[in-house]
């Protein structure tokens, strides 16, 4: 059926690939994981984007993977290269065979037709070769997490995150807080089973209370991340403000016409709003611009405004306009009044039109005065310092100092380095990159806290929040009760993966 010119004198590098995939191999115990029989079958999916190019894989994984191989000799369909993966030594743990063919259409389409008559082979589902390898124990939820994360990094810093957490760093972590808490309670059932005093020596209880507290920061800490995991991950959503005519849709236009920067434009689901994913250093920046919301954005209130899930605002300003205003006894410059509620300490500030004002006037102050009633004597002061800056749209000056300075700002803001630094600038990729990893981080606490409160008195209480803790911390890497979060998340993967 299938080419007789599959190449077969690939045993060397069949077998070097065997052996790297043996290291990397961790057997994992997934008691809750049913397996039922649409798994057991041997499944098939081109795992390369469909179209022309040099090569296309088709894998195939299952028990009849080998089958497969051994009934390539009817008719020719290409001359390829197949690739036999045994068993657990194959990305799914599952006998697996990737057959390398030319990538075109009619190709692509012979072969897959080819496998779909066979008995016992059907066509894999989105990311089920995943899903077989996180069952296979290959992957823990927060790998596969990251093998999505890292398909889908469009930034380098999500990129680089993404790959820690797909290569087991997350894990790691997660599994170390998890044997910590079994540590514990491996103290307190001590006790419950031989009782201080008797075989057990003094003070196992204060110990596990010491351990028990030690971990509590160190979960606390993680919480305490500023949720920049998640910011990276899904974007940090900008949006654009400032008085009519400062310049908003020249920034817009310019930022999408910034070729390198543009990611993704993505129709939203809103008629007449775009949001576009940007690069800014590295950073997901995600900016939605709309007809509608500009015109919004010049009367809206603060509170509507941070009810619209932005993390960080733009405000644009236009420099003449805005030195005209200066108050002549101060050094600073005035924000005009009409979008003074709009400015939080997450604001920026673009001071636009620097063309218009006599080169006397090109160096930004160092701080802005926010204008007040006029029957109100207080006074807010804004330090601009890494915080505006001035340029023209127009021709071009200052567009570069203010992407460069908007992406060190945010770097600082939410506590990233840059992903090419080391040592003791390195910051750590946070562990959470999601709600549900959050989730249960929080209740691990809970019960931690619960333990902390119960005197040793009620220590098989205290070994139950224990174990309750543990749990919490399992669910994230997907030792326990996970059946809900799959479908969810394997969902998300292309066919293929
Ligand atoms: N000289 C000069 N003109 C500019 C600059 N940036 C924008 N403009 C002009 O200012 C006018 C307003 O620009 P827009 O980008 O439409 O401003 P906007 O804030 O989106 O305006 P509204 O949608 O009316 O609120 C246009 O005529 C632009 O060409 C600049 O840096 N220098």
């Amino acid at each position: 059926m299938f080419s007789r010119c599959f190449w077969t004198t690939k045993t060397n590098h069949l077998r070097h690939l065997s052996q790297k995939n043996r290291a990397s191999v961790h057997r994992r115990s997934f008691a809750n994981l049913p397996t039922t029989n649409a798994q057991r079958q041997t499944i098939y999916a081109l795992s390369t984007p469909p179209g022309k190019g040099g090569v296309a894989i088709v894998r195939v994984s299952g028990p009849d993977a080998l089958t497969v191989w051994k009934r390539m000799d009817e008719s020719l369909i290409d001359d390829g290269l197949a690739v036999y993966f045994r068993a657990p030594y194959s990305y799914t743990t599952r006998p697996t065979i990737e057959l390398h063919i030319h990538s075109g259409r009619a190709l692509i389409s012979a072969l897959l037709s080819s496998l779909s008559s066979l008995p016992n082979l059907r066509p894999a589902e989105p990311g089920e070769f995943t899903r077989q390898a996180f069952q296979g124990g290959r992957l823990d939820l927060t790998q596969v997490e990251g093998l999505h994360d890292l398909i889908e990094a469009d930034t380098e810093v999500q990129r680089v995150w993404a790959l820690g957490s797909a290569g087991g760093e997350t894990r790691a972590e997660y599994d170390s807080l998890r044997r910590q808490i079994i540590h514990c309670l491996a103290q307190v059932e001590a006790l419950i089973d031989f009782g201080e005093g008797e075989d057990i020596e003094d003070g196992v209880y204060e110990q596990a209370k010491i351990e028990a507290s030690h971990l509590l920061a160190q979960i606390k800490n993680h919480l305490s991340d500023n949720r920049r995991g998640e910011l990276v991950r899904s974007g940090i959503k900008m949006t654009i403000f400032g008085p009519p005519n400062a310049g908003k849709s020249s920034l817009f236009n310019y930022l999408a016409n910034r070729e390198a920067s543009i990611v993704t434009p993505i129709p939203g689901t809103t008629r007449d709003v775009l949001e576009l994913t940007l690069d800014i250093g590295g950073l997901p920046v995600v900016v939605a611009d709309t007809a509608g919301l500009r015109e919004t954005l010049d009367i809206v209130e603060g509170s509507a405004f941070s009810e619209a899930g932005m993390h960080i605002s733009l405000c644009v300003l236009p420099l003449p306009e805005v030195l005209a205003a200066h108050s002549p006894q101060g050094s600073e410059i005035l924000i005009p009044s009409s979008v003074r509620d709009l400015i939080n300490p997450s604001t920026y500030f673009l001071f636009n039109k620097l063309d218009l004002v006599s080169p006397a006037q090109t160096t930004l102050p160092k701080s802005a005065v926010l204008a007040q009633d006029t029957n109100s004597s207080s006074k807010d002061t804004i330090d601009l310092q890494n915080r505006g800056w001035l340029v023209s749209l127009t021709t071009g000056e200052g567009s570069h100092a203010f992407v460069q300075g908007l992406s060190k700002a945010l770097k600082a803001r939410f506590n990233i380095t840059d992903p090419s630094s080391s040592g003791q600038n390195k910051v750590h990729a946070p562990i959470i990159t999601r709600a549900r990893h959050r989730q249960h981080l929080e209740s691990a606490c809970k019960f931690l806290e619960a333990f902390m409160d119960l005197p040793p008195e009620d220590v098989v209480f205290a070994a139950e929040e224990l174990r309750y803790a543990a749990q919490a911390i399992g669910r994230v890497t997907g030792d326990i009760g996970v059946e809900d979060v799959l479908d969810a998340l394997f969902k998300d993967f292309c066919i293929g993966k």
